[in-house]
């Protein structure tokens, strides 16, 4: 069967929230490892000694949050976002500023290596617009000092004397940002395309009135059951149902009451049944009932409960509805024509002998 749009989107929020927790275990496992490389090999500034394992404690106590507080995971997603973004400008611009040596270049190129990855973080984290102002903050926050800094001559030596450094790393890190946008568009517009024809796939098979699955609906639903059937061997019971003196009810009491016959009938019919068994309007004042893994005998107990309960639903117009229901078993060989044809002869038979009753097929 398959899966209805809110469990979908509950079971896409939960593997979302999975994936984030994994990036943000692995990027505080990452700093970590940073940390320890160049604890080991010296490279590392006296600040970072701190702020490293700092940042990726707060980044790792966000993660738990999250995990704990489920319900306010998306809220707090800009935090572990905010705090690297924020550790990567403090310690690129007091490598450019503080640093001195080789230290100053390693951890300079290397920072620049990361902020591609901060603007990445913004946007697998948050939505669009608030990537983009993360991603702009952090790019200002970085570029704005050093472009400071090239003014007053303060930059080391070596950021000026190799090319036009400066303007080349903010282009290229603009044009990431542009292309992460770009993407993250493409995207949305994906996924919105993606609900869009759900939402038309479930209304092409929905029945406007009564809300019930439509014969188009029925006829896919007889299929798939007609194949489990024969793969399986299982029973299946088909009960086609009509309202009993219909037009009565709209020459008497008007065609809108009609109407809310027919949804109040769909609804009490559907009341009766389990969730593997599906109930569509077969078009005008019929239904179709498909019962998988059921026995004819068992369905027809089926067909008698639903019958009762129409017969004994309490109409706003004051007189009671009744319905006919046929009911036939598949037999090896059957496709939807006969096997509905069968049940609609079982209807025919229920009319003709009375109406408001069960009539089964035996073959
Ligand atoms: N109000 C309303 N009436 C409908 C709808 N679809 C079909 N009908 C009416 O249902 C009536 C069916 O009438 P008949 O086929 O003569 O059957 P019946 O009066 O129920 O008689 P039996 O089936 O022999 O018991 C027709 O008058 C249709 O116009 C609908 O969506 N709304």
């Amino acid at each position: 069967m398959i899966s209805d749009p809110i469990t979908l989107d509950h079971e896409h929020t939960r593997a979302e929230q999975r994936v984030m927790l994994a990036l943000l275990y692995f990027g505080a496992a990452a700093m970590m490892t940073v940390w320890a490389l160049e604890s080991y090999s010296g490279a590392i500034t006296p600040w970072d000694r701190w702020l490293l394992p700092i940042s990726a404690a707060a980044i790792l106590g966000s993660a738990l949050l999250m995990r704990r507080r489920p319900q306010w995971a998306k809220g707090l997603r800009v935090l572990p976002v905010a705090i690297f973004n924020l550790y990567l400008v403090v310690t690129l611009l007091s490598a450019v500023r503080f640093a001195s040596g080789p230290q100053q270049w390693y951890q300079t190129v290397t920072g620049m290596y990361w902020v591609p990855l901060a603007f990445g973080c913004a946007f697998v984290f948050l939505p669009l617009r608030q990537a983009l102002w993360v991603s702009g903050t952090t790019a200002a926050g970085i570029f704005g000092p050093l472009l400071v800094w090239s003014a007053r001559d303060a930059l080391p030596p070596w950021f000026d004397d190799s090319g036009p450094l400066l303007p080349v790393l903010g282009l290229a890190q603009a044009t990431f940002i542009v292309l992460l946008a770009a993407v993250v568009t493409l995207r949305n517009n994906h996924e919105q395309a993606h609900a869009h024809m759900q939402a038309m796939h479930a209304l092409a098979r929905t029945d406007m009135l009564t809300s019930l699955p439509n014969r188009r609906a029925m006829v896919e639903e007889l299929s798939r059951a007609l194949v489990t059937t024969r793969r399986d061997g299982r029973p299946l019971a088909v009960a086609l149902i009509d309202v009993d003196h219909f037009k009565r009810v709209n020459d008497v009491h008007g065609h809108a009451t009609g109407d809310a016959v027919l949804k109040a009938t769909g609804t009490q019919m559907a009341h009766q049944l389990r969730a593997s068994d599906r109930l569509g309007r077969w078009g005008g004042e019929e239904f179709l009932l498909c019962v998988p893994d059921t026995e004819v005998a068992s369905a027809a107990a089926l067909a008698e409960r639903i019958r009762h309960a129409v017969q004994t639903f309490p109409h706003a117009h004051g007189a009671p509805v009744t319905i006919s229901i046929g009911l036939a078993k598949v037999l090896p060989g059957d496709d939807i024509d006969a096997l509905v044809r069968r049940a609609d002869r079982a209807l025919y038979l229920a009319k003709s002998r009375g109406r408001n009753r069960v009539e089964v097929l035996a073959a």
